[in-house]
């Protein structure tokens, strides 16, 4: 079961929080890229860690192709993740997923495959992964999968807005998204593969706070470009940025191409370093994937057996 936090109650949009930022981008580049080869993990830590990126993570289906009886299959996986004999091992009483993350039309079958499970059902929401709807359209369909029993609503913003440097448009345009999704926490994607520069990318995760995001995430997985390091490393900056300023705590959920146990690892590293250990559990930090559990799945096998752990012989995902 994944603990609450409290929920973020915004601020006013306040341009001088960010409105003078100039990322340095080689320095930003740099960092990210020293965080991860500095610190190597092995064994019994690294295994913690994969363990630690399963409960953390956002299990997803977003295709257009999805099917009650896939969302199903994918909430089993939610349940046990892991095969019973490598959870025994690893002397685990019980491990799920953090959420499961599905289309609005999905929820409902979720939420019914994991009814007592605690587990929570995030629903995209907003024309994803575009955005480019009507606004009234948008929030329509947040209530609707509110409605549906979505805990989670994951929602796009107008890229337009970033672009065009519309502050005022950016933020009133997630505020009303805060105010239709009630009591689900809402979580900004920010598509920042689509936002050009990182001063951008700083620029539109404060609005998003500032809005009432709960969390700041990534990427659809559907850009040209996903979830990187450097931009990681520059929304969690804003978000310590914002904790500093009004002492609210935010999460973040890097998205979209991850798909490895090393992947995993290199994003809990940026965490902890960059945040402390607090955003290592899922209150406050997600990984959102498709097809990166059963990378970790091999791993974690990998290392009980100590044999190589062959991938087909999984459950798919
Ligand atoms: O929100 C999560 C992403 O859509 C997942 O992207 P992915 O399919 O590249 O893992």
């Amino acid at each position: 079961m994944t603990s609450p936090q409290p929920r973020n109650p915004g601020t006013a949009l306040t341009l001088p929080w960010f409105e003078d930022i100039a990322v340095n981008t080689p320095a930003t580049e740099a960092r990210a890229a020293r965080l991860v080869a500095t610190r190597p993990l092995r064994g019994e830590w690294r295994a913690a860690w994969l363990v630690n990126a399963i409960r953390c993570m956002d299990l997803t289906t977003l295709a257009g192709d999805d099917t009650p009886a896939r969302v199903a299959r994918l909430c089993a996986k939610a349940r046990r993740p892991l095969s019973d004999p490598v959870r025994a091992a690893l002397g685990l009483d019980r491990l799920t997923t953090a959420a499961v993350c599905v289309y609005p039309t999905m929820v409902r079958s979720a939420v019914h495959a994991l009814d007592g499970s605690g587990i929570p059902v995030a629903s995209v929401a907003t024309g994803f992964p575009s955005g480019l709807m009507p606004l009234s359209l948008r929030l329509e369909e947040i209530r609707h999968a509110v409605g549906e029993g979505a805990a989670e609503i994951d929602i796009v913003i107008t890229r337009a807005h970033v672009l065009r440097g519309d502050w005022t448009a950016l933020y009133d345009e997630i505020a009303a998204m805060r105010e239709a999704c009630g009591a689900a926490h809402m979580k900004a994607i920010l598509a920042t593969g689509d936002l050009q520069t990182l001063s951008n990318v700083y620029k539109a995760s404060m609005v998003a706070m500032q809005a009432g995001a709960d969390f700041i995430k990534t990427s659809t997985g559907k850009e040209a470009v996903n979830a990187t390091l450097p931009v990681s490393l520059i929304m969690v900056r804003a978000l310590r940025d914002y904790g500093a300023r009004t002492g609210v705590r935010i999460g973040f959920k890097p998205a979209g191409g991850m798909k490895t146990a090393e992947d995993a690892l290199a994003w809990q590293i940026l965490m902890k370093e960059e945040l402390g250990r607090d955003w290592l559990a899922p209150c406050l930090f997600r990984l959102g994937a498709s097809s990166m559990l059963g990378d970790i799945e091999c791993a974690l096998e990998s290392h009980v057996t100590g044999r190589y752990a062959a991938s087909h012989r999984h459950a798919l995902a």
